[in-house]
């Protein structure tokens, strides 16, 4: 797997997110390469946000070095660095107008920034457009208004736009929230074939669900209280005693055909 890109997407070296009092990340370190599909996961609060932010260029840290794709921040300028990275969130979805297309919403990502209105696009992005919308089961619903789409639907659009830009790096926070069961399930298997795809990005997922884990999934990042309480290969990382200790329960883990699911232990 992997691209021409053989150095590391990702490098955190000893981060902290300070805000007020607060630490949001406390002396973290985390290496993603351009092979490996991470899943960040914790308790409500735990940092992943913060830490989805701060590899999006969206975030500086208080102390500590963030390097993504070769660039250090605070060295570069990030709106150069920004189109290099693919990122859905909740926070975007709702920056997009609901009146917009969604051929429109898709296509758009390749001309900057969330909102940026063009009258007309190259036909080599029409058709990139085109074949994301394919993929992502949306390609019926292109002349739709955003807003008239289901929950699932707004999720499988803001993928396909985030990967317009052929991004070396893919962060999707929390893509499963919201969906229900028939949703998580569509969604689960897409990312599974983008996650096993060798010219895909690099990819990190946030979730609080181990059940919305995409096979595929290499790695797994446990964050509690701003700190890390286990980074590394996914089946040594989403075990019970690790989990209970993220989540501050006591919590049996099952892994079956790739899939993960976890429950209070009796
Ligand atoms: N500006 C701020 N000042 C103080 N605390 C903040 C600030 N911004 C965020 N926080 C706190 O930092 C912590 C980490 O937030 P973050 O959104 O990264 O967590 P998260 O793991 O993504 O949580 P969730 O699962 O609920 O989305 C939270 O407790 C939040 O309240």
């Amino acid at each position: 797997m992997g691209g021409v890109w053989t150095q590391p997407v990702v490098e955190v070296r000893g981060v902290d997110v300070v805000r007020g009092t607060a630490h949001l990340l406390r002396g973290v370190d985390w290496t993603v390469r351009p092979d490996e599909r991470w899943v960040l996961l914790g308790p409500n609060g735990a940092g992943k946000t913060t830490l989805l932010q701060l590899v999006g260029a969206q975030l500086h840290p208080s102390a500590g070095e963030v390097s993504i794709l070769g660039e250090t921040l605070g060295a570069v300028d990030v709106f150069e660095l920004r189109p290099r990275i693919g990122l859905t969130s909740a926070a975007l979805a709702q920056r997009i107008d609901p009146a917009e297309r969604v051929g429109d919403v898709v296509v758009s990502a390749g001309y900057a920034v969330v909102g940026r209105w063009r009258e007309h696009y190259d036909v080599h992005d029409l058709t990139r457009a085109a074949l994301l919308m394919q993929q992502w089961g949306v390609a019926r619903m292109a002349h739709r208004p955003f807003g008239t789409l289901s929950e699932g639907e707004r999720k499988r659009t803001q993928i396909a736009r985030a990967l317009m830009t052929d991004p070396e790096l893919l962060l999707l926070d929390e893509p499963g929230a919201g969906l229900d069961l028939g949703g998580r399930e569509d969604l689960v298997a897409r990312l599974s074939d983008l996650a096993r795809d060798s010219y895909a990005p690099a990819q990190v997922l946030v979730t609080h669900h181990v059940e919305e884990i995409p096979p595929g999934y290499t790695h797994g990042l446990l964050l509690r209280g701003g700190e890390v309480v286990s980074a590394g290969p996914i089946e040594e990382v989403l075990t019970a005693p690790l989990l209970s200790d993220a989540f501050g329960i006591r919590l049996e883990v099952q892994r079956e055909r790739g899939r993960y699911s976890a429950r209070r232990a009796a």
